[in-house]
């Protein structure tokens, strides 16, 4: 199987280094791509074997999967410039947050196997959670495939696409809360006389004994958090001061806003026929958030 990186950030390493130490993939089948020269995030695929250069339609070229790695307003960009020799014997894999299977499909060829997955980062430690979506073009083979490609860096699952959008939410965004988390438990470690190296330490195994609990027992949470409070004990008062601060309110306005944040930037990149307006190869962020609103002004 020749796989191939359109862009070579973050998310395309964790995914390239997953499938070559699973070993059900070779580094020499995968290539990736990203246009600047002195690429140092290129540098670093290339240390894992992997083929790169600069040419985004040699990675379509020589791959039967082409991951699309780069951020969401390049999407049309690159998916444009791979569309001519873009065939069936192809799978466009994007992992772009916001950016909709139909955007992608009316840049490509009729179709099309199109498939939208959104990852997360601890993919880069084989812990990742991953959901999927197949497009109308993709074959019925196309869902074992990519929950084989997946699989190497963590847990995936196949959603409809409706879902990718709370699942950016929750599970793409999450680690950033959870790495918030784990500072903070870490500061009121400090607060309280411990070094600050043996509190993140014990944060982030709190934080992974209680995920690994779950996962194992299959207990709901309710049941495995009343198993730690015992009456008049210490988890009850600190319980009562996260409550008092409105933690599981907070954790859902997060999901919740993240949701819609994901949502909007795919609303902001409209059908073809309107993109005259839009001026894509710009991620400036106040541009696209300029846009952004004038956009929603139009509505
Ligand atoms: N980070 C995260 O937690 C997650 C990210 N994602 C999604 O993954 C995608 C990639 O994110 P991430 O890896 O974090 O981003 P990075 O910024 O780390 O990587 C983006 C890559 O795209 C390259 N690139 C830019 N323009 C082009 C182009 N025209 N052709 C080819 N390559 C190009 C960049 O190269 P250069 O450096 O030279 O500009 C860079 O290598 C995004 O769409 C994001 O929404 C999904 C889930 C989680
Ligand atoms: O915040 C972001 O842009 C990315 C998308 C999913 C997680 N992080």
């Amino acid at each position: 199987m020749k796989i191939g990186f359109i862009g070579g950030g973050k998310m395309a390493q964790a995914l390239a280094r997953g499938l070559i130490s699973s070993g059900r993939y070779k580094a020499e089948n995968i290539i990736a791509s990203s246009p600047k020269v002195d690429n140092k995030l290129l540098e670093e695929i290339r240390k894992l074997g992997v083929a790169t250069t600069h040419d985004n339609v040699e990675v379509a070229n020589n791959s039967e999967v082409v991951f699309i790695a780069v951020k969401p307003l390049q999407v049309s960009k690159v998916v444009s410039e791979i569309a001519p020799i873009f065939r069936r014997d192809k799978l466009l894999v994007s992992i772009a947050m916001g950016i909709t299977m139909r955007y992608m499909e009316t840049l490509l060829p009729s179709k099309s196997r199109v498939v939208r997955v959104m990852p997360n980062t601890p993919a880069v430690v084989g812990a990742g959670a991953s959901a999927y979506s197949l497009g109308a073009g993709c074959l019925d083979t196309d869902s074992g495939l990519v929950h084989d490609l997946l699989s190497t860096v963590g847990f995936a699952v196949e959603v409809p696409e409706v879902l990718i959008d709370p699942v950016t939410g929750l599970s793409g965004s999450g680690p950033s809360y959870m790495f918030n988390a784990i500072e903070g438990l870490a500061d009121g470690g400090v607060k309280m006389g411990l070094s600050r190296e043996l509190s993140i330490k014990l944060a982030a195994y709190t934080l992974y004994g209680a995920a690994k609990m779950i996962l194992e027992t299959g207990d709901h949470p309710a049941v495995l958090k009343e198993a730690v409070q015992s009456p008049g004990g210490t988890s009850a008062y600190g319980m009562h001061e996260l409550e008092k601060g409105g933690f599981r309110g907070l954790l859902i306005n997060a999901v919740e806003a993240a949701s819609n944040r994901s949502k909007s930037t795919g609303d902001l990149v409209l059908p073809r026929q309107s993109m005259e307006n839009m001026i894509y190869e710009d991620d400036h962020h106040e541009e696209f958030t300029s846009k952004r609103v004038a956009i929603a002004g139009r509505r």
